[in-house]
């Protein structure tokens, strides 16, 4: 199978359809934050504490192609379009589904979850919505499919992403 790689914001739920899509096809999956942390012996917020966001995004960017060749289905770290050359890289791939949803869906959800996200931690919520903004198009710019969660379950998604890309 050609792996299925997911993209979006934070919180939009990546790393959680991804699991479940990943179970309901029998396949392996890979979470990007937990590969860098596995790889480089390090939890991200204290890798983005210690060497800044520049060399988070290059080592990010250098593990991407490794997770595509032993993983079937990739759920990535919000901020994998960063960088132009990662953007290149996902734009030659197939198959990368890009999950959106409302701001305020997004923001709610990263509001109650207990997972730290250094660059949403203690941010206003104005700064948020920037961010959001700004990425639209860049997710936009790599994917091949787009799928508008629109508030529904993680089940619904997975559904939803089987009829897209496999069938
Ligand atoms: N469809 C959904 N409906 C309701 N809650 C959801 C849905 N998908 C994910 N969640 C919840 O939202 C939170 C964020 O989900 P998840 O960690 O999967 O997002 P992510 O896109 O992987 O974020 P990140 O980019 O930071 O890794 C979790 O608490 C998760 O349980
Ligand atoms: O959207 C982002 O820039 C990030 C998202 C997380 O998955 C992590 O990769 C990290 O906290 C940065
Ligand atoms: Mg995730």
């Amino acid at each position: 199978m050609k792996p299925i790689v997911l993209v979006g914001f934070m919180g939009v739920g990546k790393t959680t359809v991804g699991q479940l899509l990943a179970q309901r096809l029998d396949k392996t999956f890979v979470d990007g934050d937990h590969y860098f942390e596995e790889q480089l012996g390090q939890s991200v917020p204290s890798y983005l504490a210690e060497f800044g966001e520049e060399e988070f995004r290059k080592q990010e960017s250098r593990l991407l192609p490794e997770m595509l060749k032993k993983f079937d289905v990739i759920a990535t770290g919000g901020g994998i379009i960063t960088l132009e050359k990662t953007r290149q890289y996902l734009k030659q791939t197939q198959s990368v589904v890009y999950l959106f949803d409302s701001f305020e869906t997004n923001y709610a959800r990263l509001v109650a979850d207990t997972h730290v996200r250094p660059l949403v931690h203690h941010q206003r919520i104005e700064q948020v919505q920037d961010l959001f903004t700004y990425r639209q198009p860049l997710y936009d710019e790599v994917a091949d499919k787009k799928i508008y969660v629109k508030g529904r379950s993680p089940d619904k998604v997975v559904e939803e992403l089987i009829q897209l890309v496999l069938i």
